[in-house]
């Protein structure tokens, strides 16, 4: 069996009208003994969700870090959305939500804030990410496996194969 120390696996289905992505979303750990693992998973990933705790300022001070590591490591071509999570601890926030979006428009990506726990904008960050590796590979859905050709009901892709 495959054991992976730190890295947490999942798929997820995400539907745009009639086109159906199904994402493998690696949830890689952030603590630093686990830092050479975790970046380790990043080259050939396309997009990524990077996330700080609104409740926490480490935490926003090492997305500068988390940036630096994508960029070495997956190449200035991906995707990324940043997430100001927890929301819903407003009582202990320490980091105001304009430092979020400035630090996002510096880097250009989209921000978020979000609640796990609560679910908010968690949907949103997810469909936004995707639709941004989609605009930009209008052939990604080829790689992804969901173009069936023999099928009698085609299914629409942003490539229309
Ligand atoms: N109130 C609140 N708690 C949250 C939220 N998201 C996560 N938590 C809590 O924060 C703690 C840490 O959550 P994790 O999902 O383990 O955080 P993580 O960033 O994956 O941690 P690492 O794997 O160590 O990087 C847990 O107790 C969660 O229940 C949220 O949106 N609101």
């Amino acid at each position: 069996f495959l054991f992976l120390l730190g890295i947490d696996f999942k798929v997820k289905t995400i539907t745009f009208n009639d086109t159906t992505v199904k994402l493998q979303i690696w949830d890689t750990a952030g603590q630093e003994q686990f830092h050479t693992i975790s970046t380790s998973y990043f080259r050939g990933a396309r997009g990524f969700v990077l996330v700080y705790d609104i409740t926490n300022s480490d935490s926003f001070q090492g997305i500068t870090n988390w940036m630096k590591d994508i960029h070495e490591k997956a190449g200035d071509e991906v995707d990324i959305v940043l997430l100001g999570n927890k929301c819903d601890k407003e009582a202990e926030r320490v980091i105001p939500k304009q430092r979020g979006e400035k630090l996002a428009w510096e880097y250009g990506i989209p921000f978020f804030e979000t609640s796990a726990t609560d679910n908010i904008n968690i949907e949103d960050a997810f469909s936004v990410l995707t639709k941004e590796i989609l605009n930009k590979n209008s052939c990604v859905l080829c790689d992804l496996d969901v173009v069936d050709l023999n099928e009698s009901k085609k299914k629409k892709t942003c490539c229309q194969l």
